[in-house]
């Protein structure tokens, strides 16, 4: 069974549809990119998921269940925090990671974490003391603290300098490897090339799937968006 399902999913704002009879499935183990241009509807895709919009049409099922049939199972099974403007200013890197592990009931081991992050000189500092690119390695942190089995990321790689993004690369693989179903939005598509199996367009409301290492993405990304980009 895929862990996450979508199945005809339809979702409009007002007048604007974003979705029609859109399908998915996602598989246990796997990392996925997310790409469209600006405002097609990547966000909106992932706010659908973790069920913060109402009146879709279609299933969104996360092991073969809907998020009414257990709401606080589904909702712990799946991460997702929009950026680091979400953080606490007033608490530091470990009270985060600790009132995550806490909130999902998870075994994660903070040290590691920390230590795989390099996070170590400033574990104890608060946000508001934290460069932009702590912070980010910050939010990434706290999808292995929640031990969730599916992570949905919304540009991840922001403000990383080139080294942090090899560093987050090896570490999404690593939770990938022990089974988790990854999720990853973002416009750097040789970042996400470098991490990816798989590849979703949003293109005409639908979702578009490609094994990620038979194609060129921004080659595919031009043929599908041509009249976007001239
Ligand atoms: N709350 C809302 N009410 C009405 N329209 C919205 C709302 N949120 C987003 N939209 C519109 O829905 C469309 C998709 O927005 P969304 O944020 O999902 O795009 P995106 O693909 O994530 O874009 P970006 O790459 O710029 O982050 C946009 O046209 C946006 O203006």
């Amino acid at each position: 069974m895929a862990k996450l399902s979508i199945n005809n999913l339809s979702f409009f704002y007002k007048e604007k549809e974003i979705l029609k009879n859109a399908s998915l499935t996602l598989d246990e183990g796997t990392i996925t990119g997310l790409i469209a241009p600006n405002g097609t509807g990547k966000t909106t895709f992932i706010k659908l998921i973790i069920n913060l919009l109402t009146s879709k049409q279609g299933e969104i099922l996360i092991d073969g269940r809907k998020y009414k049939e257990n709401r606080e199972k589904y909702l712990k099974s799946i991460f997702f925090l929009p950026s680091s403007e979400n953080l606490y200013i007033h608490l530091t890197v470990m009270e985060h990671l600790q009132y995550v592990k806490k909130i999902w009931g998870s075994s994660a081991d903070l040290s590691g974490i920390i230590r795989e992050l390099r996070m170590g000189d400033y574990q104890n500092k608060k946000i508001k003391t934290l460069s932009l690119g702590m912070k980010q390695h910050l939010l990434i942190a706290l999808y292995a603290a929640s031990g969730a089995s599916v992570l949905l990321l919304d540009e991840p790689m922001n403000s990383l300098d080139p080294t942090s993004v090899k560093l987050v690369s090896n570490f999404l693989k690593r939770l990938k490897n022990e089974g988790k179903t990854i999720l990853f939005s973002s416009h750097n598509l040789v970042n996400l090339a470098e991490v990816c199996d798989k590849a979703i367009y949003i293109k005409e409301k639908q979702f578009s799937v490609f094994h990620s290492q038979e194609i060129d993405l921004q080659e595919t990304y031009n043929d599908f968006y041509e009249e976007e980009i001239e």
